[in-house]
């Protein structure tokens, strides 16, 4: 998206608003003529009942139609807001859809979290507030120029002489405000990343009380972040307050030149104090927009910001067939890498065939959780090929591969929702029945009925409440539910108790009848059966085979199996010792 025209399209739908602000300043110039006009019946001693009358009737028609055409306006503008605002936020979160997970790698939460709610509320304060009072305050200096000419024209002349002057020294500071204000946003920006992970990552840093250094580092933070607001006020203070001086020398002007008029005779007293009213029009209005400046300053920066997610180029979307068969999962020749430089998979050659059962085992880093990456479609295969029955994952649609393949990831993401709706997002219009039949296969239908409130357990942010296992088996009854031919299972690395994992199993048992299974195993005691185990090493297919060939032939795979049956013994041996 281009920020100028989306500008542009913004500042158009606030047209109606500005017609009526318009058409509201003309009734406020009336209300001043008619009382200079009333004011100098009095000084000539020419005020009947029927012209006070008159201009008192005119001065109350005038004020009401102000505030009419004004009230009208800032409906409009409100209303033009808040369609904008909606509009932007529909847009956004349609097109961070469409966005590959790399951009979501590359950029924090809280910056994307910024942009959606803050940056696009600028939006809002700009259409409803400052665009309109901005059209008010920039029509009164012209009609003040305008009514000065008409009462006098060498009035007008002197008013508006320090004019240019003023106009060089905004430009200067202009700049040097708008470099400080980039400065102000780049920290405004980092205070609200850093604020977002200091409280998401509240638990570890009271786990490290005595030795966490990220308190400190935000508190710099904030300290910085108001520092610049300091200097901004500075770099707004000092300028305006000059401007506000060279604006003012064009009344004492006004005044000089008026009392010389006056006294050839040229200007009545009336005119006179009619041009100073004229006269004091114009600087205050032009300082009051002056004050709106950062606020154009604001809004071009949201923009930015806007545009730095809407101008992200979306994944290639492929027409959903809605109706592929399922087949064995092929990697032919794939080679990747995440930053374009340093390869983590070299010249994968692998087949996972139809309704069997995978194992991926290796060392940390050796690319197991990438593979699965691949066959999810989260990363585009950039080298060779990744299969599915005949069809390229590349060019499959996100639904066809979401029907195809399912994943239970280490990490498992809760909604603050209750634990039915936590399962139905395998599929949304599942029945009760069908969620508690999942839940039973899934080996949780115990601990949940055992809840006070059973399925509608309101299972905490990101799932709080509830233990790694149980997060698993929600996940696994979830998956059950969406019924996918091809289940991705990234095993958890961290220890789980034997009870947990035999349900776990056990539930993945249930789950796997009739699928092709692929787990990313870390306990190397669950896969001893597996149709197929495939040992990873250093991003490179070490070995593939059945559990007693890799055992005999793959050094590898016999030195992973050995240490973890020293695990496994030392962990009896530790259980044995505490119950001694
Ligand atoms: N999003 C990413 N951006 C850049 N590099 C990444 C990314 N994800 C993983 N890597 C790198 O790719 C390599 C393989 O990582 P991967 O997660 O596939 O390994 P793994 O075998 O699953 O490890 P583990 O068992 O610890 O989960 C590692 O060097 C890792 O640092």
């Amino acid at each position: 998206m281009n920020t100028k025209s989306f500008a542009k399209k913004m500042k158009e739908k606030n047209k109606g608003a500005n017609r009526y602000m318009f058409i509201s300043v003309l009734p406020g110039i009336a209300t001043t003529f008619l009382s200079v006009w009333l004011m100098s019946l009095f000084m000539q001693g020419a005020a009947t009942r029927q012209n006070i009358s008159l201009a008192v009737i005119g001065i109350c028609f005038m004020q009401f139609a102000k505030a009419f055409f004004y009230a009208i306006g800032i409906w409009h503008a409100h209303h033009a807001a808040y369609q904008s605002l909606t509009d932007i936020r529909l847009e956004m979160i349609a097109h961070l859809k469409q966005l590959p997970i790399s951009f979501f790698q590359k950029r924090s939460v809280g910056d994307l979290t910024k942009i959606i709610s803050h940056d696009v509320e600028q939006i809002e304060v700009y259409l409803a507030h400052a665009q309109p009072e901005m059209m008010i305050t920039k029509l009164v200096p012209v009609l003040a120029v305008i009514g000065l000419t008409a009462v006098d024209w060498r009035l007008a002349l002197v008013l508006v002489l320090p004019f240019p002057l003023m106009v060089v020294f905004r430009k200067i500071t202009g700049r040097l405000w708008g470099k400080t204000f980039k400065r102000y946003a780049q920290s405004t920006k980092e205070m609200s990343e850093d604020l977002t992970e200091y409280i998401s990552g509240m638990p570890t840093i009271k786990a490290f009380a005595t030795d966490e250094q990220k308190t400190e580092t935000i508190l710099l933070r904030i300290n910085t972040y108001i520092d610049w607001m300091k200097k901004i006020m500075h770099t707004i203070s000092i300028p305006t307050s000059l401007t506000r001086m060279l604006l003012e020398i064009g009344i004492v002007l006004v005044v000089l030149v008026g009392v010389m008029l006056m006294n050839t005779g040229e200007l009545s007293t009336t005119r006179f104090i009619l041009a100073i009213i004229l006269a004091g029009m114009f600087p205050s209005a032009l300082i009051k927009l002056m004050t709106f400046n950062h606020t154009e300053i604001v809004l071009g920066r949201s923009l930015d910001s806007i545009a730095s997610i809407m101008g992200e180029a979306p994944k290639k979307a492929y027409a959903y067939n809605g109706n592929i068969t399922p087949g064995a999962v092929k990697m032919r020749n794939v080679s990747f890498s995440y930053d374009g430089s340093h390869t983590v998979l070299q010249a994968i050659n692998l087949v996972f065939e139809k309704n069997t059962v995978n194992a991926i085992v290796g060392l940390s880093g050796s690319g197991k959780s990438t593979i699965a990456n691949l066959i999810m479609g989260f990363w585009p295969v950039t080298e060779g090929h990744v299969t599915i029955g005949d069809h390229d994952i590349n060019k499959l649609n996100e639904k066809d591969i979401s029907k195809l393949v399912s994943i239970v990831q280490q990490d498992v993401f809760m909604y603050n929702a209750s634990i039915a709706e936590n399962i139905r997002i395998g599929r949304s219009n599942a029945s009760m029945e069908d969620v508690i039949s999942v839940a039973k296969k899934a080996q949780i239908h115990d601990m949940i009925s055992q809840m006070p409130n059973g399925y509608d357990t309101l299972v905490g942010e990101a799932g709080a409440k509830l233990s790694g296992g149980e997060k698993q088996r929600i996940a696994i009854a979830r998956i059950m539910l969406k019924n996918a031919p091809i289940i991705i299972l990234d095993e958890a690395t961290a220890a789980i108790d034997a009870y947990n994992e035999k349900l776990i199993q056990e539930a993945i048992h249930n789950l796997c009848k009739q699928k092709t299974l692929i787990v990313i195993a870390h306990h190397l005691n669950t896969i001893a059966n597996a149709d197929q185990i495939v040992v990873m090493d250093r991003g490179r297919v070490a070995a593939t085979g059945k559990h007693n060939d890799l055992l005999e032939n793959c050094s590898i795979y016999s030195e992973m199996v050995h240490a973890q049956n020293e695990v496994d013994h030392w962990e009896i041996r530790e259980t044995k010792g505490v119950m001694a």
